[in-house]
């Protein structure tokens, strides 16, 4: 099995650039990360280039997050921030060779907000496309996000069909999936023509996954049994430094 350290949550403390390096040292096999756009672009790309390591994905920015908003794509009236931050979101992309764009649904509800999210997914896979680059969508639990438009892959997978975009996919988060549906591995399993990406955090702390109610063992050696070799992303909040969080790296590989 391959990792992807999620630099949003490992190794937030430092630089996105060193944080890099210090994936790269640890021994994952990618990165990714949640917004870097307070780092030239240009950076990310030559120390991507210096660690032989990919950046798997990124997110489109949240909104006004000292106001609480966590993305901008699903709400009423907001489209020209929704699509300015989409193709800033796929820019950055092509510059560091990241093919997997995350866009961001925003705290609203309703059929308005499902059409508008509709069309500008539709928006962010046609930018998308030409550039080979998927777009995904994911769905976060309600406890941490109470009130994000999207809570449940049963969800996400209507939007999909509904769409019909070849290059928009489902984010697995398996942290967030356990706190919501459970049932992961027949939801990994019916899903996986679907899935984008997959990532795991321990549940309910959002811990290393050597912890929790998931047997990552378990969930793990059924993603490969499913034919599944893109890295997994490593998500969970280090409690302490993240070099001292790292046991399972070599115990679930
Ligand atoms: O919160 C998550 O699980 C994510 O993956 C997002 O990228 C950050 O909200
Ligand atoms: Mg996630």
């Amino acid at each position: 099995m391959r990792f992807s350290a999620n630099l949003g949550f490992l190794w937030a403390d430092r630089p996105l650039t060193d944080a890099v390096r210090a994936a790269a040292t640890a021994g994952f096999d990618a990165v990714e990360c949640h917004w870097p756009y307070d780092t030239p672009a240009q950076d990310v790309a030559a120390v991507l280039r210096e660690t032989g390591l990919p950046m798997l994905g990124l997110n489109t920015r949240r909104g006004n997050v000292a106001a609480g908003e966590n993305g901008l794509s699903a709400l009423p009236g907001r489209e020209d921030e929704a699509r300015a931050a989409i193709d800033e979101a796929i820019a950055y992309a092509i510059a560091i060779g990241t093919r997997n764009v995350h866009v961001m649904a925003g705290f609203v509800q309703g059929e308005h907000a499902q059409d508008t999210f509709l069309a500008n997914l539709g928006h962010a896979c046609r930018q998308a496309r030409p550039e080979g680059i998927t777009i995904l969508i994911e769905p976060l639990n309600d406890y941490d996000a109470p009130g994000y438009f999207l809570q449940t892959t049963t969800q996400a997978e209507a939007l999909i069909d509904q769409l019909g975009a070849p290059n928009l996919r489902l984010m697995f988060d398996c942290y967030h999936v356990q706190l919501m549906e459970g049932n992961l591995t027949r939801r990994l399993t019916r899903l996986l023509p679907k899935i984008g990406h997959i990532q795991f955090a321990s549940v309910p702390d959002r811990g290393a996954p050597d912890r929790g109610e998931v047997n990552f063992a378990h969930v793990f050696a059924h993603i490969a049994e499913l034919g599944w070799t893109a890295p997994l992303g490593a998500e969970y909040r280090p409690q302490g430094p993240t070099e001292t969080t790292l046991d399972w790296l070599a115990t679930l590989r």
